[in-house]
């Protein structure tokens, strides 16, 4: 069944006035928002395109993209939901003779249809990532690098040592792994190892970290520093790289104001930095991919590091996963996969394993199972829903009461101690609920108004989390913090191995995180992580919503949700048309 929206009433602003014949059709039926049918039908006439068929085979484009695909596969979308009114003629041969295809708005790529820009990114990204798998192989000192690699990477580190020397020896590297794994160990030993190869040539090696977010390039240049303070490696390696700094991908490239894809830096200014590490790749658009790809010096070692098994980019694309699959077959090597955990409870990375392989029956045996670590609980279940109320509130209870004491550290760990996440903002199963929730449980036990219900939407013990990037104040979309009291109330915000104390009124940005989405989540992890899993006919309940979910915990992790529920979960999968891995077999 395609994904649909049920409009609200008649003057839903999905619905599109004014629309006729199968786009009004299709608008009705939930599957096409009024912005795909004006596209759509706009550039239909500016084309002079009298086509039906063609008109929706454009809007169905659009709205792929809106759904985070890159291109559709509209044969594949007839087979799923057959019942809906498809016009006859509605094929790619019709489209490709189109005056549209003529004048290049859409393009047809085997039995894909893609807007051009789209088109053009992902081969784009392709042709790039090919000329650099053809180019000759970086120079390097293989016994030095093998004695370095020794070193750095002793006996138990041989997954990361291995991972590093193909690193240090190809200008592509794909670094993958679940959380745990040691990326960031083999990241920061890879850069020691270049650094010493830079030196021996008398340079100074240049190294740009970069994520997608400004919360996970600050915690990639935090566990880059904490990774290096391990013995293994000499005062002389960490001098080579002392001063490390990590931006997000937007500031890496130079954001150009009033332009959304283009940058500083591109094909003629590239970045100046012998190699790039890219943390979170998973959280990477298409779009952003094909800027940096175009930024990054053909001599320069991309190192491109993230887990394929997480929720994609918000915009459209799921180029890691692409790559995984693509890079695969066409340069060997170039995928480097770590597969042990080093940081997980055991029953939570089996878990993790069981989801990634799409293996409903054993994450249900596992949740079944019990124990300490790992709990499923039933949502209609007057003990379990008591239990979970009961563990909710005590939480939210212990940060309050340090939050009270005016104890910044105390709170902030109180925070971090445990996430609930949720899959949706809105309805039962959402953020909003559940936050107004935990308030409700913190007042009874209070015996006072708290939060938004009464009381007032500043308390201490609020936890928080900030929802846009600040420059000005230092503050980044995803971090998160604690109001405390003391002469008054103060935010305080969590930074790298610091924090920061604002007047609450300075604050525009900040959400109340009793509960976060999971989406939010991505790039963080906590002791205690509770999951609340919506019900099966929810679109968002996939294998990689729950599988970022699960990763996120520790050491503790509990699921709210039906048996059923967890079975949809697993099997369905968050799939994204595109035709990048298919293109680098062609
Ligand atoms: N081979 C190993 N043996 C033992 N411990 C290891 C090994 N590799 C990494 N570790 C430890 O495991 C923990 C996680 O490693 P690291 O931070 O490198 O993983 P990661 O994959 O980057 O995780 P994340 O994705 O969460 O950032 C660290 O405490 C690290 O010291």
């Amino acid at each position: 069944m395609i994904e649909r929206f049920e409009a609200l009433d008649a003057h839903d602003p999905r619905l599109a006035a004014g629309a006729t014949g199968v786009l009004a059709q299709f608008n009705t039926a939930g599957v096409l928002t009024a912005a795909d049918v004006h596209v759509a039908a706009r550039t239909c006439a500016l084309a002079g395109e009298s086509d039906d068929a063609v008109a929706l085979a454009v809007a169905l484009a659009v709205r792929a993209v809106r759904h985070g695909s890159v291109c559709v596969d509209l044969a594949e979308l007839v087979a799923d939901d057959p019942d809906l009114p498809w016009p006859a003629g509605l094929d790619l041969d019709r489209v490709a003779a189109s005056p549209l295809a003529a004048a290049s708005v859409v393009r047809v790529e085997g039995h894909l249809l893609y807007l051009d820009r789209y088109w053009r990114e992902e081969g784009q990204v392709r042709d790039d990532l090919v000329a650099r798998a053809a180019a000759a192989p970086p120079v390097v000192d293989a016994a030095a690098l093998e004695a370095g690699a020794a070193r750095l990477f002793p006996a138990g580190f041989e997954e990361q040592r291995a991972a590093a020397v193909a690193a240090a020896g190809q200008a592509t590297t794909v670094l993958t792994g679940g959380p745990g794994t040691g990326k960031t160990t083999a990241v920061a030993g890879l850069l020691a190892l270049l650094a010493a190869d830079a030196e021996r040539d008398g340079r100074r090696l240049r190294v740009a970290l970069t994520a997608p977010t400004g919360k996970a390039a600050a915690r990639l240049q935090q566990s880059v520093e904490e990774a290096q303070r391990a013995d293994r490696f000499t005062d002389a390696d960490r001098a080579a790289l002392a001063g490390l700094t990590a931006s997000t991908l937007h500031r890496l490239l130079g954001w150009v104001p009033d332009s959304r894809t283009r940058f500083k830096h591109h094909r003629g200014n590239r970045l100046p930095h012998d190699v790039v590490v890219v943390d979170e790749t998973s959280m990477v658009s298409l779009t952003m991919m094909a800027r940096l790809l175009e930024a990054v010096r053909p001599d320069a070692r991309l190192v491109l590091v993230g887990d394929p098994d997480q929720l994609a980019s918000v915009e459209a694309g799921a180029v890691l996963a692409d790559l995984v699959a693509g890079l695969a077959d066409h340069a060997p090597g170039a995928v480097q996969a770590l597969r042990t955990g080093h940081r997980f409870g055991a029953r939570i990375g089996a878990l993790a394993t069981a989801l990634r392989d799409g293996d409903a029956d054993t994450v249900l045996d596992l949740l079944a199972a019990g124990g300490d670590d790992v709990r499923l609980l039933d949502p209609d279940d007057a003990g379990d829903a008591a239990l979970l109320r009961a563990e909710l509130r005590d939480h939210a209870l212990a940060i309050h009461s340090a939050a009270s004491r005016g104890e910044v550290e105390a709170a902030l760990a109180a925070v971090d101690r445990h996430r609930l996440l949720c899959a949706h903002r809105d309805g039962p199963y959402g953020v909003t609920h559940w936050n107004l929730e935990v308030e409700r449980l913190l007042a009874d036990a209070l015996g006072r108004g708290i939060g938004r219900a009464g009381g007032g939407e500043w308390y201490a013990g609020r936890p928080l989390l900030v929802t846009a990037n600040d420059y000005g104040l230092g503050l980044f979309n995803g971090d998160t913090g604690v109001t405390v009291a003391g002469d008054q109330l103060s935010a305080v915000i969590a930074g790298v191995g610091s924090h920061s104390r604002f007047a609450p009124s300075r604050l525009s940005d900040v959400e109340t995180m009793h509960a976060m989405t999971v989406h939010k989540s991505q790039g963080s992890q906590a002791d205690e992580v509770t999951v609340v899993l919506p019900p099966e006919d929810s679109p968002l309940l996939t294998r990689e919503l729950l599988y970022t979910a699960v990763t996120r915990a520790q050491s503790r992790l509990t699921i709210l949700g039906r048996p059923d529920a967890v079975r949809v979960a697993v099997e369905r999968r968050a799939l994204r048309a595109s035709g990048l891995r298919a293109r680098f077999s062609g």
